[in-house]
């Protein structure tokens, strides 16, 4: 990949079809589960990027065997009936969110040593509440001292269960991480949610993947959940739907350039609520088609509008490329815990659109956009994917919009610039 990637605006409007690659936080999901599962799955349409590579990787060392079919996007993986087999292992999660919170709790499910560990960025991301809940069942573990944050040392001797509580509003990917191991625990396990959990819909992914291997949780109150010991079963073959972040840069350059755009393989019923970015598409004034097996934007005049982003963040950097081109401005709040992903976000949205000449607000917990001319510019991605790929949007319409280290995308969608370009290939 080049140093920086000069997007091209499209001459007419985008009109075409595309299939973004398999979930990641599925296919993160699936493997952690498929690896405590008895005996062989196949997972199929697999995300081949570097969150699951690492995630791959290191359930490798943790003695699982993973075998990886990219070009078939398929992956076999010989569970091991909540049995760890390796007793010692250094885990490099890179800049992975899911990767390393999911494995924190399996490694606690061992019998060893093991330490999880991660770029300069992953050295700045909590994980301490995950490591409290897990202190709270006895498992010796703990984070680099004073900072809360990776690498993380994991000392086991298998879970026994019991009663523990857990903080959300950082991240929901601690709970995923809980929900996941405790089926593996001795005795039973009982969770106590605190407080008001971030990123909620991710749980239902969580929910949604247990179940299709056979285990189900207990919500005895709205904010404890009950989860019995029990073994994954092997539900055979496994499909991994697309990724529905992904989908949300095709949704979005139909939105910007006036076009249609059809994402192939998801629909509104999609295990991902990142599905839901098209409803906000649809309070801009967008036309939504939902059919079985694909859905379809077209493009219309847009309006700005506020909205509640904190259940579909992920999204929120697609939505602030095209609030550009939008009648009036656009609020995107309830999204502080944003700050604590692969660079702080909120920051970088309004440091990037400032960048192109654009008024901005940004508050802890939110971003407010003043649509106006666009200056061209070399657009900062700070590591960030989703940097990356929402603001090539902008130059979809915008000449002069250069991407600065395109190859950042490799993280959830290495072929990104790929599919963008045969998109607009389709179009002309
Ligand atoms: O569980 C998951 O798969 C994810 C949860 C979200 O994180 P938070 O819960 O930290 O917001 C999301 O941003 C991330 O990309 C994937
Ligand atoms: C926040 C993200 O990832 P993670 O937390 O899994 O690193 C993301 O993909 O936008």
């Amino acid at each position: 990949m080049p140093d920086t990637y000069q997007v091209q605006p499209v001459s007419a409007p985008l009109n075409g079809t595309v299939r973004p690659p398999g979930s990641k936080s599925i296919t993160n999901r699936a493997l952690v589960v498929a690896a405590l599962a008895e005996g062989q799955t196949e997972l199929t349409g697999v995300l081949d990027s570097r969150d699951t590579q690492v995630m791959i990787e290191s359930l490798n060392r943790l003695g699982i065997q993973v075998d990886h079919d990219p070009e078939n996007c398929s992956v076999v993986v010989q569970g091991c009936g909540g049995r760890i087999p390796a007793t010692e292992a250094s885990l490099w999660l890179e800049n992975s969110g899911t990767s390393i919170r999911f494995l924190t709790a399996l490694c606690s499910a061992g019998q060893g040593e093991y330490v999880l560990d991660g770029n300069d960025r992953m050295r700045q991301r909590p994980i301490q509440d995950l490591v409290d809940s897990l202190q709270q069942l006895g498992v010796d573990v703990a984070c680099e001292e004073g900072t809360g944050c990776p690498p993380v040392r994991v000392k086991a001797r298998g879970l026994k269960g019991g009663e523990t509580s857990i903080s959300g509003s950082v991240s929901s990917q601690y709970l995923s991480a809980l929900l996941m191991v405790a089926p593996a625990a001795m005795g039973p396990t009982s969770i106590t949610i605190l407080g008001e959990m971030v990123s909620k819909p991710y749980l239902d992914i969580t929910l949604g993947v247990m179940a299709q291997f056979g285990v189900t949780i207990d919500r005895v109150q709205n904010d404890v959940w009950r989860i019995q010991p029990q073994t994954y079963q092997r539900p055979g073959a496994y499909d991994i739907e697309p990724d529905a972040s992904a989908a949300s840069y095709f949704f979005a350059a139909a939105a910007i350039t006036g076009g249609s755009v059809t994402v192939e393989g998801l629909n509104q019923d999609a295990l991902q609520g990142d599905i839901n970015f098209i409803r906000v598409l649809e309070d801009m004034g967008c036309t939504i088609k939902r059919d079985r097996n694909s859905i379809t934007v077209q493009g219309q005049p847009l309006k700005g509008i506020d909205v509640d982003m904190n259940d579909i963040s992920d999204t929120a950097q697609t939505l602030a490329a095209v609030a550009l081109f939008a009648e009036g401005p656009t609020c995107i709040r309830n999204v502080g815990h944003i700050r604590h992903k692969e660079t702080d976000r909120l920051a970088a949205i309004s440091t990037e659109l400032r960048r192109m000449g654009i008024q901005v607000e940004e508050t802890e917990d939110s971003v407010t956009i003043y649509p106006g001319e666009i200056q061209p510019a070399v657009i900062e991605t700070y590591d960030d994917h989703r940097m990356a790929m929402s603001f090539a949007l902008v130059g979809l319409k915008i000449p002069g919009i250069q991407i600065a280290d395109p190859g950042c995308t490799a993280k959830t969608y290495p072929r990104f610039f790929d599919d963008l370009e045969r998109l607009c290939g389709q179009t002309s």
